[in-house]
């Protein structure tokens, strides 16, 4: 899908602001970024509920979509959901294609309760199956986990990893939960101010970010001078942080060779949560 230069403004205000980007079926997109960064515009414009903006979007006939809270009718089961939202799109519901996705999110033994006895995590992974219900191409989910304990999110994510690998689905995903994002994605946009300010890719977990403290500047030069290790990211009088895949044993054999004693060394894992605080930081309420 080939998202081209959109802008949106709700009268005063700019909501998306010529933003492009792409993304490809089976690929897993994550979506974050402060509230009112224009993320459920951007969703509203890919699944067509908003149809008034500037630039364009390509291969979006085929899209499913969660946006904000699924529309369900309270006395009506999960299965007539199913079934009548299928109908919506022309489709007959084949419990058969569906079945291993409903047992894997614990609703396959629920259908038959009326909706208004499910929890909202139910509706919400309700929700996700009726978006599929059109066999898409690409889906967009709106926070999907929300409400949901860790559990469920696991479950829901599993989910969704296994729909991108064996239906083919591209999807993009926005969540606050940025562990969740780093669960799922294979990449992730950070989105400010209606516009793409970063892209991440998410598939390399053994980065991290070694702290050194040195003694002396001299000896802080030293390591910088003879180090290859990986990227400076950052570094004082007495302080050096690297990015790095290097194992502490390499680094500590390192130090020694060069006759380096250190007064500190602390590690952190190169986390999504680490890299939007470092890009979007002080605004970030996100749990
Ligand atoms: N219907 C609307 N009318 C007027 N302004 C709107 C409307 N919908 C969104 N906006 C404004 O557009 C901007 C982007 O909003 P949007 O809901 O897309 O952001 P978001 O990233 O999804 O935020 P959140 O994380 O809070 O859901 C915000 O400034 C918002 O106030």
């Amino acid at each position: 899908m080939l998202i081209n230069s959109i802008t949106k403004k709700y009268k005063g205000t700019v909501a998306l602001n010529k933003l492009s980007f792409n993304f490809k079926q089976g690929e897993i997109v994550g979506l974050i970024g402060n509230n009112g960064a224009g993320k459920s515009t951007l969703m509203k414009i890919i699944s067509q509920t908003i149809q008034e903006f500037d630039g364009s979007v390509k291969d979006n006939h085929r899209v499913g979509y969660l946006i904000e809270e699924p529309k369900l009718f309270s006395n009506k089961t999960g299965l007539a959901h199913l079934s009548y939202f299928s109908r919506i799109y022309g489709n007959k519901f084949e419990m058969s294609e569906y079945e291993q996705l409903l047992k894997g999110l614990q609703l396959f033994d629920v259908l038959n309760k009326k909706v208004k006895q499910y929890s909202l995590g139910m509706k919400q992974k309700l929700g996700i199956v009726i978006s599929l219900l059109n066999n898409p191409n690409y889906v967009v989910l709106d926070e999907p986990t929300n409400g949901m304990d860790i559990e469920t999110s696991l479950e829901v994510l599993e989910q969704l990893k296994k729909m991108a690998r064996e239906r083919n689905v591209g999807i993009l995903i926005s969540s606050h939960k940025l562990e969740d994002i780093e669960n799922v994605c294979n990449r992730v946009l950070f989105l400010e101010k209606g516009n793409i300010v970063d892209e991440q890719q998410v598939n390399n977990q053994r980065h991290h970010i070694l702290k050194l403290v040195f003694n002396t500047p001299i000896e802080l030069a030293k390591f910088i001078h003879h180090q290859e290790f990986g990227t400076i990211i950052y570094s004082s009088e007495n302080t050096v942080e690297v990015e790095t895949e290097a194992e502490n044993a390499d680094v500590f054999q390192f130090l020694n060779q060069l006759d380096i004693k250190l007064i500190d060394f602390t590690t952190e894992k190169r986390t999504l949560r680490n890299v939007y605080m470092s890009k979007l930081g002080g605004g970030y309420h996100g749990n």
